[in-house]
Parts: C-alpha cells; structure tokens; sequence
C-alpha cells in the first residue's frame, strides 16, 4: 500500500498549516521534507500519522500498528534506560520474550548503543538519544515510518548512523517520511518536497528538482538586491528569476540549500504581491 496525502488542508485559527498538499510514499523510498521555519512540516508528519485531523484533503496510512514516528521532541522517556525504553515501545506492539530481544539487540548493534543499554536515556548524548528514538520507532517493523528531524542536534557521527539506519529501513521494504534541516543530507533521498507556507513549492527527485528549477544564482560579496540574496559561507549568494544576472557576477550552480531559498523567496514575494492587491481592490 502506499502512503500519502492527497489535496490536504489543514488550518489552526487563521493559520493555514497545509495548503491543499499532495506527497505519496511509497514502500522503500525515503522522502525528505525540508523548507524554513513553519512551512508546514511538522503538521505533515503529525496529519499522516493522524494526530492531526485535515480540515480537507484524504490520508492514506496503515493502522497503528503499522506506523512509527519519532516526534521532534525527545522520542524517548529520560527515566528509563536504553533496554527499558526500547522493551517498553516493543512490548506495546505485543513484542516479547526472544522475539523482542533479538530485535533489541539487533537495534542496539545497528545504533552502536550495545555499550549504553543499561544507562538511562537522560544521560545520553543528544546524537544517542536520538538513534534509541528511532529504534524505539521502527521496533515493530511498520511498513510507514515518520521521522520529525531525526537528526536536528546530532553530532556528524551520530548523522551517518542514522542516515545507514533510515537507508536500511527503507531497504528493507518501509516507507520512510523524514523532515530535516539539514540539506546536503535531504539531497540523498529518493524524493523531495520543498514546503513553504504550508504550500508544495516542488517535488520530485533531486535531479527532477534540479532540472526543473529555473533562474540564476550569482556569488558576490556583497548583494545587488539584499531582498533577493542569502548568506552562504563569507559570500552573499543572489537570485535572478529571468537566468540573466549582470554581467561580470559569478555564477554557481545552485544546490538545494539554495534552490529552497530562492523558491521560498519568489513564494513570498508572490504572496505579497496578492496581499497587495488583495487590499488594493
Ligand atoms: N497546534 C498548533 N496550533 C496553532 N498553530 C500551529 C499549531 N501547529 C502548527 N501551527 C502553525 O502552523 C504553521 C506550520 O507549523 P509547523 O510546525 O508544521 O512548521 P514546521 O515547518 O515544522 O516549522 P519548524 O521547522 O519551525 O518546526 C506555523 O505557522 C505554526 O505556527
């Protein structure tokens, strides 16, 4: 069965979280939602593991028992140890006796947490915290596992690990949703999905949202338009919609960090563009 969401509004008050947003996942495929501050990412999550109800729109997910999630919060209860907190999330999808050890010894060795099963999880690093909360949230095995930043905060040690253990997931039949922040690692999924504003900016693969993505991107010191640049690095990197930058700029190939940035800009300036003349009627 795949997964997904289809025409999804969700709104809070005046807020409008999701706008009439599509995204299908389909069994082995990690799909990356990435876009700024409060584009709507966590309320995807939540609205496919139904702890969100859409104003509109349909959600296909399988039952329960057939869903993982690691929230963005901890994922985990700081009281218990690694052993426990595991043993605990098994055994409320009826894992037990060997059934249940194996798999938690399985999962400690693919997480490097072997060492760490009898310390509590509140005396974990950040990057351990979050790997036990992925293990508690595909102990079961579900078909669709839904990850709200897994690795915000996590060392990049820790981020390779649990990068091979999503990788792994998905390889082996799941269908994985995972927001994230950090871009160069939202690259490696099999498929995309920019959100701002709680809209679908683009999706697809990364090569499809490469090829599809139109305009210039220059590198300067200093921005001709500041409200079209962002800073990378030392440089001010700045978008130009028509592909035709002044002469005498550097051009770069754009990469997602930049792709995102640029899309989320042109969107805002057409949403004030329609504010606009929304009040000028
Ligand atoms: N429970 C809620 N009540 C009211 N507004 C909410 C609620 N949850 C989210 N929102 C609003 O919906 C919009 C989308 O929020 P969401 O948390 O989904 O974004 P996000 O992309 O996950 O952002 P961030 O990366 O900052 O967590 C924001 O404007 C947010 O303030």
């Amino acid at each position: 069965m795949t997964s997904g969401v289809e025409s999804v509004t969700v709104r809070f008050g005046d807020i409008s979280a999701l706008d009439d947003v599509t995204v299908e996942a389909r069994p082995g495929t990690v799909v990356a939602v990435v876009g700024g501050d409060g584009a709507g990412k966590t309320t995807l999550l939540r609205t496919l593991v139904r702890e969100v109800l859409p104003d509109s729109g349909v959600v296909r997910a399988p039952a329960k028992a057939g869903l993982g999630f690691l929230p963005a919060s901890a994922g985990s209860w700081a009281g218990l140890t690694v052993t426990q907190n595991l043993d605990f999330a098994g055994g409320v999808y009826g894992l037990s006796g060997e059934t249940l050890a194996a798999r938690r010894a399985d999962l400690l060795a693919g997480a490097d947490l072997t060492s760490a099963s009898d310390r509590l999880a509140s005396q974990l690093s950040g990057g351990m915290r979050r790997k036990l909360g992925f293990c508690m949230a595909i102990v079961h095995t579900p078909d669709l596992v839904v990850l709200d930043e897994p690795s915000t905060g996590v060392d990049p040690v820790s981020r390779i690990d649990l990068w091979r253990m999503i990788s792994e997931t998905a390889a082996a039949g799941a269908a994985v949703v995972m927001s994230t922040t950090y871009l160069d690692e939202a690259e490696r999924a099999g498929h995309l999905v920019v959100l701002d504003g709680g809209r679908v900016l683009v999706q697809g693969s990364w090569d499809e949202v490469r090829a599809g993505f139109t305009g210039a991107v220059t590198r300067a010191e200093l921005a001709v338009r500041p409200q079209w640049s962002w800073r990378r690095g030392r440089a001010r990197h700045e978008y130009w919609p028509g592909d035709d930058p002044p002469g005498g700029l550097e051009r770069v190939e754009p990469d997602l960090e930049d792709i995102v940035i640029a899309l989320s800009l042109v969107h805002r300036a057409e949403e004030v563009g329609r504010t606009d003349a929304g009040t000028a009627s």
